[in-house]
Parts: C-alpha cells; structure tokens; sequence
C-alpha cells in the first residue's frame, strides 16, 4: 500500500500564481541570464519642447534611467536663439542629442515648429501635440512637488532647507515629500522656476510619462500610476560640446551616425558597433554603463572640472599598481543589472525570481566594488572611488543581501515558484514540518482504511493530497469493468482519471479539518513573507539607484580605462588657453586599419574673446606669436589630408568626452563646437543637390562658430565649377581670419591651388600652409609607381594632386590616365584645352586629305546613265567610282 501527496503530478494551476515565475539559469560567471528587456514605457524617451517670445525650452526624460533633465531656457542670449531659430539647427542637434521616442509640443506652438518635427519624424519619434495648460507652470511646480524625489532622504533634506524657505507658503500637494520639496528648492536655485519656460515643459514631460504608466499597468486614473522619475537635473546648451549630427557622422563616431540607439545595450549589440569610436572605446558591461556612455560622447562636457575629473579617474585604472583591482571591478560590474526596472517591478508587486536574483546579485557586485575600489592606490580625490566609497553602505547592502538570501533559489527553482528558505519563519517552518509528515500520515489513514476491506482491495486504495483539493482516497479502477474496484461507506465521489477514482470519506474529511489545505497556507505564508521582504528592499531604493548610477559611471571609466590601455592612449593636458597642441598624434580608426600609421603634429591657437582676456588677465600675445589658427593642407590625392584633419578634431572631442587620446602628448582648450564641412550628406530624402547641402553646412558653422570652435574643411567647393568652387573656398577661409571674426581653430585640405599663385592667400593673419609629404620619381615607366605616399605633415605647399598618378593607382585604365597625362600637361602649359582639342592627329589630316581628293575626283567625272544601255555600261559607271575611291 503506497500513500503520497501529490506534488509532481499536480497542475500549476494547483499552485498559487501570485508569484510570477521564472526559472534562471546561471552563467559561467554566477551572474544571472536574465534578458535585460525594457518594458514599452522604459523604452520611451519623452522631450518635451515650447518656444514663446524668442525663447526655446526643453525637458527630457528617458523612461528607463529615472532622470528628468531640464534644459535651461535659451533666452540669455537672445541673438543666439534668433540665430538658431532660423535653422532650427538648435533643436535638430537636441533630437540628435537626446533621441526621443516622443516628442510633445503645446497645442498653442508656432505651426512652422510643428511642422519641421512632424517632417523629421522619419527619425525615430512621433510628434504628440497635447493640451498648453499641460505645459502652465504652476500645474508644472506642483507635479514636480508630487514626485517622489530619491536624492535627497528626507532627513537629510531638512539640510537643504534653510529657515527663510517658507515652504508651507508654497502650494504644495498634499504629501508632498520633504525630500521633494528640498531637490526643488535645489532646483530652483539652478533655474528661475517662474520664468522658465522648460519648467513647463518639464511638467508636461511627468504628466505625459504618468498617461503612459497608466496605460501599461491598465489604470483608469492616471494620477495613481506610479512615477519612475527619482532624480532632477539641470543642464545649460553652453555646457555642453555642440555636435551635431554632420560632425558624428563625418568623424565615425558611431557606426549608424543617424540613431545611435539609447535602449539597445549589452554584449548582445556590441557586435553591431563596427569601426567606429564608439565601437573601440566601449567595452561597458551594464546596461546603465552603455547608456550613460552614449551620452558623454552625444553631449561631451565642457567644464573644465568634470573633464579633468574623468582623466583623473582613467589614469588611476591604468595605473600599474592598480590593474589587478580594475579587472577585478570588471568583473564584478558583470553582475550588475538594470536596477530602476528591477525596483519598478518590485514595487508593482510584478518581480520575478530572476530580479530577486538579480538584486541580489546587485548588491554583492556592490559589495564587491566597493572592497575592489577601497584597495585602490592613490585614490584621494577621485570622485567616483570617493562617492562609491561613501554611498555604498555596506551595512545596508549586506542587509539586501542577507533579506533576500531568505529565497530559496535552488527550491524556487525546483518548485517553479518563490520558495523561502526554512528558519526564515517559525509559522512557516512549522507548516512545512507538518506538510513533511503528511506522507506518514496518509499511509498511515490508507492502512486503516484497507482493514475494513477485503484484503485483495488493500493495495489498491492509496490517500493523497492535492493542493487546493486537500485529501482524498484514491481507488484503482478495474481494468475490466472500468469501475473503482470497491467503495467504503460514506465515500463521496470526487472525480477520476484513467486509472482511478477519488474519493472523500469521513477519515480524510478530518484531515482536512484538521490540517486544511496545507499547500495553499504554505504558499499564503511564503506571499506573505515575500511581501514583507519586498516592502524591506524598497526601503533600500533610493540606495541601490544611487549605487546604480556610480556603477553606471565606473562602467563607463573602466571602458576608457581599457582603451586607453589597448591601444596606448595618454592623458590629454585640458586648458582653459584657446589651444591644440598635439605631439604624434594618431587616428584612433585608421591606426587600427592600416599596416603602419605615420603620426603627425599640430598646433594651433585660436582667437581670444574680451571674456577670455579679462580671465587671462593678461595682454594677449600678437597673432604672430600666438601661432596659427588656420591650417590649409595640400597635397596629392590619397596623401592622408583628410584623415589628418578627421584626427585632429577626434582627439580634441575624444580629450572632451573623458578618455584618453592617441597621442605622444595632448594639450587641449576648451573647444565649445566641433563643426564640420567634411562629408556631403545623403540627399535622397531632400530635394536639394549635393552641393547645396554642402553649402547649409558651412551656413551654418558660420553661424555657430566662435573663437573656442574647431572647424574642419575637406575640400568645400568642389561640388561647383573649379573656378567658383575656388573662389568660394578662398573668400570662406579670408572670412573666418578677417579680424572681426573671433578667429575659430580651422583646419582645411584643398586642391584649388590655383588661389596660392599670386601669394594672396599667404597675406592672411593667423594662416599656416601645410603639406603632406609624398616622394616623386619620374624615372618609371609606370605611373601608378611615381608616387610614394609618406603622410608626414610638413610646413610649405604642394603645387600638385598628382591625381593621375592616384588614378592609375587605384586601376583606371592606362588609355585614359595616358590622355589624361596628355589633357594635364596642355593646361599646365596654359594653352586652351578648347583649341588644342580641336587640333587634329596626323592621321586625322591624311584621312581629311584623301577625303577631298575623292571629292575633287568625283566632281570632275562624268557621269552619263542610260537606262536603256546595256549592262556593260553599267559595270563602267561601277568601275570609275572605283577609280574614284581607290586610286591614290
Ligand atoms: N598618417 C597616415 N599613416 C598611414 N596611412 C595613412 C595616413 N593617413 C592616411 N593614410 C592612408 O591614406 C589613405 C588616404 O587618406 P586620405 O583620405 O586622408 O587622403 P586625402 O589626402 O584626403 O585624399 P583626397 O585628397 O583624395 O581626398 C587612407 O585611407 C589611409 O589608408
């Protein structure tokens, strides 16, 4: 006689479905496989845009981080936003910058500005016009007072509040948090909270961002959806590199120039990145670290602290010394996963096993971080060792940890549900220990049971318990009448299966009272603990988000780190000086591409602003002692001009964004724009030519350019004929060195070297000729072999492409190179091209010659036809026409 409790065979039904379910797997590593994926909301970026009275505001908030950024108004300088309106340039490169997936616009906005983002919106976001009192300011402060702000714990907060901040005056909301009300009396020591239009549009941002939760989680009312925004920031455009997208593209800094996706993340994409920069310098590991990266290099910083702050960070992980400890943070950063989603699911009661498990994998990654990072050598300083080693509370982490080690993974696992590990819980234990004795207990009920009955019956009659349905008897159905071979007295039929029929009788009606469903109270008291635990861990949020972020942060160090190390990158010197001092510098792609790279050097000093002299506080030096501000590069075709100038502006950008740069020494100014006029752009979805695009793109570095830019030109003009091509290179180069131009840094390449003839060029303040060295020999049959390319960038000028030599290199066929030698040298002598055409060969004359010899010839013979005549006539007339045409 056998009696069981029936736990494999049961439905999952029979289980309590409270608990989501997964089942993970562990990695080579330990780490869980969970997939990162990002919920419909989190893959949101929603930028909210007003422009009134001259005046553009923004705010943005990417639903997967967690911080909302408000964009101070560009009202300050008036004739800039003018400036920018005209081409909208400035919210072009904010779309490129931010990529938003929505776009919201007040009802009340200019049309032109509606239909310009309603024209872009082939660029991944939809435009969503929505009610103007969604972007009124004082709707905008009270949903900004509503949000549950993370940064600041309440207690704390009592600190940002001084006295004379009478906050109760403020219309506050009704349990408004303190913390709120501090990041917002923060907040409005940043910006003018009154007057500034993107505080409106922040609100419409958290409005729109709560319609959106609403909808996922099914809500009808909006305002109970929960807000995943803990953080406010601020930023100003003037703090931060303009690069828009011309620059990304011309100077591959990510492979798809146009979308570099924000939400795609992890090793899985990484392949996608090919020779880009952003494909060799990101080596991140969390999804957070991938994030944050793209967007130091779609917004480098300009602040001279930050800046120096990140190269700070990078030379402590290459430091010898230190190398151990960094591959060791590395490694720990693998466990680190997408937190703000994993407390999202948390709080909404939705968490899996897998983000239990990934929790606390965070937390002991955390743990571990913060040991690798205290062992760190000479540290002082460095702000991201400093805040890990202060924000990572290990106390609190070791509670994570210790709180959700309670889980019985491997059980879990096993059980396909949420299962807590035994001294968790007395009740709960005490339970199990009886559900443990339920198999003794239902034998010992099935043998009282068969001694009532004949003794062939005995060991087919079983007890069992099912979940839900308690405890039964089981009765094996005779094989040939298909019925439960025999029934007690008081027996009440449940239901059968194929082989048995089940059975309530008095005894199991007991244990039923006596016990109940054992399973069901067991999975009630595991809801109920994991409910607590799940209430404890997010009293530990506003942690593990702020852990998050500095992980994010170190991620992103450590893949500068790594580069700097791969590919023997130094640290740039940044200066406040309007400098570019390069020693062997290097193009971070090419280098890796070509066989052996030639290293080259630069300088160049641009002009001094009022504002950077009174800084200075000192006489600036004459342009001639300050050196050039304009390099104009010549040399044959495929001489390494283009790249040379590509170089310059990546390891300037590349210094900007915090990493390290590919040179022997590296002395970079502030450089407020990287503009430039290097890659004519597609122009299949525009109806304009390719030449007119080039020209927009020098329209508007023109605008935008001021004496801290860096400029680069490859070869303007040339889309046009030669001469105004030429014309309009020059006069664009006298143009930016004309005294009244704040003298930006320009780098250029041309052919045109007609301009240099008659020296007018070499007149200009502040121009430096340059050259890139190739060697010549015309003592070779082939042409293909007169040329030997060094790309060594010398002082001086270069009187020829050597096009044709480049020509025949690259396999044009020797009869076309040949003529083209023959058409080259008669320009080059200065005769008309036109007229010297039109010469004829030799054997062109001869042939023209003979032509009017049988023309003579057949005027002069006479030919009479008689049709009549015989055809021996006939054959005279054929053979004069022969004399005509043949004799000599
Ligand atoms: N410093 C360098 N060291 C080694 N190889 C180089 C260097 N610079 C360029 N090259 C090689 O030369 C090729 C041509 O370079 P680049 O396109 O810069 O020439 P260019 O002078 O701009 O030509 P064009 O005038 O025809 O546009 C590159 O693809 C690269 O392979």
């Amino acid at each position: 006689m056998n009696s069981s409790y029936i736990m494999e065979d049961h439905d999952n039904s029979t289980v309590r479905d409270d608990i989501p379910l997964e089942t993970i797997e562990e990695n080579d590593e330990g780490a869980t496989a969970i997939e990162d994926d990002i919920s419909s909301v989190a893959n949101n970026v929603i930028l909210a845009i007003n422009y009134k009275a001259s005046c553009l505001g923004l705010a943005h908030f990417d639903c997967s981080e967690g911080t909302l950024y408000v964009v101070e108004d560009m009202s300050a300088n008036a004739a800039l936003v003018e400036k920018y309106h005209t081409n909208w340039s400035i919210i072009e490169t904010l779309i490129f910058q931010i990529k938003p997936t929505i776009v919201l616009l007040p009802a009340r906005i200019e049309e032109s500005i509606e239909e310009i983002l309603k024209a872009k919106s082939d660029e991944g976001f939809r435009v969503e016009i929505r009610p103007s009192n969604e972007f009124s300011h004082t709707a905008a402060i009270n949903r900004i007072l509503s949000l549950k702000l993370g940064r600041v714990q309440d207690d704390l907060a009592m600190q940002f509040v001084t006295p004379d901040d009478n906050i109760d005056d403020m219309a506050l909301p009704a349990g408004a948090r303190l913390a709120s009300k501090s990041a917002f009396l923060d907040l409005s020591s940043r910006i003018n909270l009154e007057k500034e239009i993107s505080i409106g549009c922040a609100g419409a941002v958290i409005s729109f961002s709560q319609k959106l939760m609403a909808l996922e989680d099914g809500l009808v009312n909006h305002n109970d959806a929960p807000l995943r925004i803990n953080e406010i920031e601020t930023f100003k455009m003037n703090e931060i590199m303009f690069v828009n997208s011309d620059t990304i593209c011309s100077l591959q800094i990510f492979e798809d120039e146009s979308h570099p996706n924000f939400h795609m993340h992890g090793s899985a994409n990484r392949h996608k990145e090919g020779l880009s920069l952003f494909g060799i310098l990101n080596s991140t590991v969390t999804p957070f670290g991938h994030q944050l990266l793209k967007s130091w290099f779609l917004r480098p910083p300009l602040s001279l602290p930050v800046i120096t702050e990140r190269h700070s960070a990078v030379a402590l992980f290459v430091r010898q010394d230190n190398l151990h400890i960094t591959y060791a943070l590395k490694s720990s950063l693998k466990k680190i996963k997408n937190i703000p989603r994993l407390l999202t699911n948390l709080n909404m009661g939705k968490a899996t096993l897998g983000d239990w498990k990934a929790i606390l994998d965070f937390a002991f990654g955390c743990l571990k971080i913060r040991a690798a990072i205290s062992e760190i050598v000479d540290a002082h300083n460095i702000k991201v060792v400093y805040e890990i080693l202060n924000a990572f509370d290990q106390i609190a982490l070791k509670e994570v940890c210790e709180l959700i080690s309670n889980i019985d993974f491997d059980m879990s696992r096993i059980d396909n549900r949420v299962v807590v590990k035994p001294t968790v819980d007395q009740e709960l234990d005490e339970l199990k220990r009886r559900f443990d004795g339920i198999e003794d207990l239902l034998s010992e009920v099935a043998r009282r049971i068969a001694i009532d009955l004949p003794k062939i019956y005995s060991d087919r009659i079983n007890a069992i318990y099912f979940p839900q349905l308690g405890y039964l008897i089981l009765v094996a159905l005779d094989e040939a009448t298909g019925d439960p071979c025999c029934i007690g007295e008081d027996w009440d039929y449940q239901f059968r299966s194929d082989t048995y029929a089940y059975f309530k009788s008095p005894e199991v009606r007991e244990l039923d009272q006596t016990f109940g469903d054992m399973y069901g109270m067991i999975c009630d008291r595991e809801i109920e603990i994991v409910h607590a635990l799940q209430v404890d861990i997010l009293k530990y949020s506003e942690l593990l988000t702020t852990c998050c972020k500095w992980t994010a942060e170190l991620d992103c160090l450590l893949s500068f780190a790594e580069a700097a190390q791969l590919y023997h990158y130094t640290r740039p010197i940044m200066t406040a000086d309007n400098i570019i001092e390069i020693k062997k510098g290097r193009h971070p792609l090419y280098e890796l591409s070509v066989p052996s790279f030639v290293d080259n050097d630069t300088y160049l000093h641009g002009g001094n602003s009022e504002e950077d002299d009174e800084i200075l506080m000192e006489e600036s030096d004459s342009d001639e002692e300050r050196g050039p501000s304009a390099l104009l590069l010549t040399g044959a075709n495929y001489s390494g001009k283009s790249v040379y100038l590509k170089q310059v502006a990546l390891i300037t950008y590349m210094a900007h964004i915090g990493s390290f740069v590919p040179a022997e020494f590296a002395k970079i100014g502030i450089t407020d724009k990287i503009l430039t006029r290097v890659m004519t752009r597609e122009t299949v979805s525009k109806e304009q030519s390719a030449f007119m695009v080039d020209l927009q793109q020098v329209c508007l570095a023109l605008q935008l350019c001021t004496n801290r830019s860096l400029f680069i030109i490859d070869e303007f003009g040339k889309g046009t004929e030669s001469t105004d091509g030429a014309g309009l290179f020059g006069s664009l180069l006298e143009y930016l060195l004309s005294p009244e131009f704040q003298r930006p840094k320009v780098l250029a390449s041309t052919h045109y070297h007609e301009l240099f003839e008659n020296d007018t060029l070499h007149e200009l303040q502040g121009l430096k000729f340059m050259h890139m060295q190739v060697l010549i020999c015309d003592d070779v049959p082939e042409i293909e072999d007169k040329i030997t390319y060094l790309y060594r960038l010398l002082p001086g000028r270069s009187t020829s492409s050597f096009g044709i030599c480049c020509a025949a290199l690259n396999g044009v066929p020797e009869d076309i190179t040949a003529r083209a030698e023959e058409l080259s040298k008669i320009l080059a002598k200065g005769e008309d091209l036109v007229t010297v055409c039109s010469k004829m060969t030799d054997e062109e004359v001869k042939s023209l010659e003979h032509a009017e010899l049988v023309a003579r010839r057949f005027l002069k013979e006479e030919f009479v036809v008689d049709f009549s005549s015989s055809s021996q006539k006939k054959l005279t007339a054929r053979a004069k026409l022969k004399r005509i045409l043949y004799s000599n």
